[in-house]
C-alpha cells in the first residue's frame, strides 16, 4: 500500500483521532456481533501500547443527523472495555469543549469512545466545519474504519486534511488481502450479493458484470428480480424504482456471458416471525399476502453447486432473513457450501454475513472474513474508497 501506516509515525503522547467501524448488530441495547470491534483491537492495543492518548469515533446505524436513543455508543464502549481489559472513557458528544475536557483528563495509553458521528447531519455531508472540529481534538488521524472507508464523510475523508493521516493495521489488512484476491482472480469466480439494501447494492452489480464468472443475487435483493422478470412477489422487500434497472441487468449478464442466478423457489411467510406460518413456492407463485423471506431448497442445491464448482468467491449479504431460525436454512446451506469447497477462496464482507458464518461456527473455515460490507464490495468493483485516497502517501 503506498499510504502511511500507524508504524510510519510517532504517537507517544499525542492525541490520535482512530475512526474505526464499530457499526456493529445490536439487540435490545446488547452487541450481539462483537467482530468489527475485536478486529479493531490490534490498531487500539498499539496506540495505547506506544503512549498515545487514544480518541476512538464511529457511527453506528442510520440515524440521519440526529441523536437517536438506542443508537448510542455506550453498550459498545463496555464491550471495548471487556475486550480490550482497559478502561474506556465514553463521551455524549463527538467534539466540542466537553469533549476536549475530557481527552485533556487521559493519560498516555488511555482509551475514549466519542458518540455516534452519525447524531450531526455534518458527518453524512462531510461539512467541512465538522471535520475541523473534530481534527480539533487530535494531533494525528488514524483511519481503522475499512467498513465505512467507501464513505467520504467527516470523520472518515474530510478530517484527513486538517492533521497528518495514517492507515491502521485492519485498515491496511483488509486492502492487502482484498487487493491479492482480485488483481488476477483464480477462476470460476463468483459474487453472491444478498441482504437488504437493495438501493446500495443494486448498483455495484452492473461493475460485478465485468469482472466475474458467475452472479448470485439472493436475499431481500432477489425480489427486485423476481419482480422484473414479471412476477408477483406479495409482500416481500420490493424497490419499484429499481425493476427497470434490474431487468436490464439480466439482459447485460446475458450478452458479457455471465451465468446470473437467482432463486427458483423461495419460503415465504404470512409473518416477520419466527412462528410464521410457511410455505415453499416457487417464484412465480409467491401469494400476494405472504412476504419472501428465505431461499428455497431447489435455489439452495443450485447455489451451493455453482459455489462447489468456483475457485474464488466474495460473499456480501445474507440469503434470507437468518437472525430468525425459520428463516435460516438459504445463508446456512450457502455458508455450508463454502466451508466443505476446500478448493474455494471464500471472502466474507458485511456485518451481517459475517455474523451469519460466525452464527453457523462456520467462520474458521472462510477463507477472508472482512469487515467491510459495502466497502468491501466497492473495492472489489474496482472503485477508489475515498477514505483510503484521504490518507498520506508514504
Ligand atoms: N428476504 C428478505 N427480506 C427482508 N430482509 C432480508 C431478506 N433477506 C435478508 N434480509 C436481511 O438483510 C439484512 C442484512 O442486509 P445487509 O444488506 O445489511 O447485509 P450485510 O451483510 O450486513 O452488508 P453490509 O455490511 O453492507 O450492511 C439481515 O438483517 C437480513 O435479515
Ligand atoms: O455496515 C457497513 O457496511 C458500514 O459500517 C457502513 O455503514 P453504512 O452503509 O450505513 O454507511
Amino acid at each position: 500500500m503506498n499510504k502511511k501506516s500507524v508504524k510510519d509515525i510517532d504517537v507517544k503522547g499525542k492525541v490520535v483521532f482512530c475512526r474505526v467501524d464499530f457499526n456493529v448488530p445490536m439487540k435490545d441495547g446488547q452487541v450481539t456481533d462483537e467482530t468489527r470491534i475485536r478486529a479493531a483491537l490490534p490498531t487500539i492495543q498499539y496506540l495505547s501500547e506506544q503512549g498515545a492518548k487514544v480518541v476512538l469515533a464511529s457511527h453506528l446505524g442510520r440515524p440521519k443527523g440526529e441523536v437517536v436513543e438506542e443508537l448510542r455508543l455506550n453498550a459498545v464502549a463496555e464491550k471495548l472495555q471487556e475486550l480490550s481489559g482497559k478502561n474506556v472513557v465514553k463521551t455524549d458528544e463527538a467534539y466540542g469543549d466537553a469533549v476536549k475536557a475530557e481527552i485533556a483528563k487521559l493519560e498516555e495509553g488511555g482509551l475514549l469512545l466519542l458518540e455516534n458521528v452519525r447524531f450531526y447531519a455534518g458527518e453524512e455531508k462531510n461539512d467541512p466545519e465538522l471535520a475541523k472540529a473534530f481534527a480539533d481534538l487530535a494531533d494525528v488521524y488514524v483511519n481503522d474504519a475499512f467498513g465505512a472507508a467507501h464513505r467520504a464523510h467527516a470523520s472518515t475523508e474530510g478530517i484527513a486534511k486538517h492533521i497528518p493521516a495514517v492507515a491502521g493495521f485492519l485498515m491496511e489488512k483488509e486492502l492487502e488481502v482484498l487487493g491479492k484476491a482480485l488483481s488476477n482472480p483464480d477462476r470460476p469466480f463468483t459474487a453472491i450479493i444478498g441482504g437488504a439494501k437493495v438501493k446500495d447494492k443494486i448498483g455495484v452489480i452492473d461493475n460485478l458484470l465485468d469482472k466475474v464468472d458467475n452472479l448470485i443475487i439472493g436475499g431481500g435483493l432477489a425480489y427486485t428480480f423476481i419482480k422484473a422478470l414479471g412476477h408477483d412477489v406479495g409482500k416481500s422487500l420490493l424497490e419499484e424504482d429499481k425493476i427497470d434497472l434490474a431487468k436490464s441487468y439480466l439482459e447485460t449478464a446475458k450478452e458479457k456471458g455471465v451465468n446470473f442466478y437467482m432463486p427458483v423457489d423461495v419460503v415465504v411467510a404470512d409473518d416477520f416471525s419466527n412462528d410464521a406460518n410457511t410455505q415453499v413456492v416457487s417464484i412465480d407463485s409467491i401469494p400476494s399476502d405472504w412476504e419472501g423471506l428465505d431461499a428455497g431448497p431447489k435455489t439452495r442445491e443450485i447455489y451451493a453447486d455453482v459455489i462447489k464448482n468456483s475457485k474464488l468467491v466474495i460473499w456480501n449479504g445474507p440469503m434470507g432473513v437468518f437472525e430468525l431460525d425459520t428463516f435460516a436454512g438459504g445463508t446456512k446451506a450457502v455458508a455450508e457450501a463454502l466451508a466443505e469447497a476446500n478448493d474455494t477462496y471464500s471472502v466474507i464482507g458485511g456485518g451481517d454475513s459475517a455474523a451469519a458464518v460466525e452464527k453457523f461456527n462456520l467462520a474458521d473455515k472462510m477463507s477472508h472474513i472482512s469487515t467491510g460490507g459495502g466497502a468491501s464490495l466497492e473495492f472489489m468493483e474496482g472503485k477508489e474508497l475515498p477514505g483510503v485516497v484521504a490518507l498520506n502517501d508514504k
